[in-house]
């Protein structure tokens, strides 16, 4: 079509419309920026008259939250849109279907979800989602299974490690999360109130030595293909249904970062509690519902996992008894660990999350943050000798009762 640049509202229309077997030449088109993520441009787009509509997806040469002193590659969107075909060969119920992708704009033409809401914003509502724990179980359990060495053949799945090699995002996270909230980094953003909770963050060596772990398996376990930024802010929700966006961070690397990533994000919501809750019943009542979700879905993913190991693996020697107890095991360890790191850097690090930040009394908040940190610490620290997914539940329930 055209050189790259970012889009502007109407140009958004003028590219829709160009785009074959969709809309009439004559249709009369609304466009509207919705993107309130950290990175890029999402065009949401309109035809009134016969109610049809489509997104338009396009990454931005800087991070958006920064601003044009932090460059990063156009590529992400290739990455984005081939991580969701991919998962949608898959899990096609689970993820959006993607119409189109166009290199030159770095923008993805993919289905209009506004049916659904952010899941973020739906638990800071405290609705519940009774098919959520089985869907992204079984959303985690196909794509982190069928992208392994378990699932494909080995020499084609290192054809799949070149094709997401994804050096800007991965060094988001090797810094955002495992690095900047353990030092007084330039980048980190805290309230001054829980200013001691941060410098005991950067003195605790015993926390940066399995932070360091945690990180060195990020930098190196070329596991699985991840979404890589599985929060709840990439999920559109409804009762009936679970829809799984943003796969831009996409890489191989360690299973547990994504199951650790939800996890986390269900824990922020719990510490968040603190201040959505209207009364201490219902706040036992919801963080209860929480907690079960967070069992669900680790129960549910290692069931369908060892299911398909059990039906579906391509790997001989891998089938020796043992071994799937083994490599189970450590998946549950990388989860805990990851998901303590993911929360410590929501409220330290750059780009917090709305279950906390939108909190609007200021005792509540600052209970929240710290809570949030409690559980994260924990979580990292005791992640090596965990053997259960009760102990995150005790872990949680413990520190909200301190
Ligand atoms: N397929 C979609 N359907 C409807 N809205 C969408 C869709 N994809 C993104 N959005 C909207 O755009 C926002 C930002 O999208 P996201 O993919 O998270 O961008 P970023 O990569 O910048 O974080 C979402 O919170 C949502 O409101
Ligand atoms: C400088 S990017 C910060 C943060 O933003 C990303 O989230 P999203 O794409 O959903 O806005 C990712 O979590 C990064 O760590």
């Amino acid at each position: 079509m055209t050189q790259y640049h970012p889009l502007s509202e109407g140009e958004a229309i003028q590219f829709a419309k160009s785009i074959p077997d969709l809309f009439a030449a004559d249709a009369q088109l609304a466009s509207r920026e919705i993107g309130d993520g950290n990175l890029n441009l999402v065009f949401h787009i309109t035809e009134p008259a016969t109610g049809k509509s489509i997104i338009l997806k396009q990454a931005l040469p800087y991070a958006k939250v920064v601003g044009e002193s932090w460059p990063l590659t156009l590529d992400r969107a290739r990455i984005e849109s081939e991580a969701l075909q991919y998962e949608g060969a898959l899990c096609p119920d689970l993820v959006p279907r993607v119409y189109q992708y166009v290199p030159e704009l770095a923008l993805t033409v993919m289905e209009d979800l506004s049916d659904h809401v952010i899941m973020r914003r739906g638990l800071i509502e405290r609705n519940k989602y009774p098919k959520f724990a089985g869907d992204i179980g079984r959303f985690l359990s196909h794509t982190l299974f069928y992208s392994s060495d378990l699932g494909m053949n080995q020499q084609d799945k290192k054809e799949r490690v070149k094709q997401f090699i994804n050096p800007d995002l991965c060094k988001i996270t090797e810094d955002l999360i495992f690095d900047d909230p353990y030092r007084d980094a330039e980048t980190n953003s805290f309230d001054e109130t829980i200013r001691d909770e941060a410098e005991a963050l950067w003195n605790d060596t015993e926390l940066k030595l399995e932070v360091a772990r945690l990180r060195h398996g990020f930098l190196t376990n070329a596991q699985a293909l991840l979404h890589g930024d599985l929060h709840t802010g990439s999920i559109f929700i409804t009762e009936q249904s679970t829809k799984v966006i943003d796969p831009e961070f996409a890489y191989y690397g360690p299973m547990g970062f994504d199951i650790g990533a939800v996890i986390a994000n269900l824990l922020l919501n719990f510490a968040g509690q603190e201040g959505w809750s209207p009364d201490a019943a219902s706040r036992a009542e919801y963080r209860e519902y929480l907690l079960t979700t967070v069992k669900d879905t680790w129960t549910t993913f290692e069931w369908e996992f060892r299911s398909l190991w059990n039906d579906r693996s391509v790997d001989r020697i891998s089938n020796t008894p043992g071994f799937q107890d083994i490599y189970v095991e450590q998946l549950l360890r990388d989860t805990i660990g990851y998901a303590g790191c993911k929360m410590v850097r929501r409220i330290v690090g750059l780009a917090h999350v709305a279950d906390i930040d939108k909190i609007e009394d200021a005792a509540a908040k600052e209970r929240a943050q710290r809570l949030a940190l409690a559980i994260g610490k924990t979580l990292i620290k005791h992640h090596r000798s965990s053997v259960s997914i009760d102990e995150v539940l005790d872990i949680a329930v413990k520190a909200a009762a301190q």
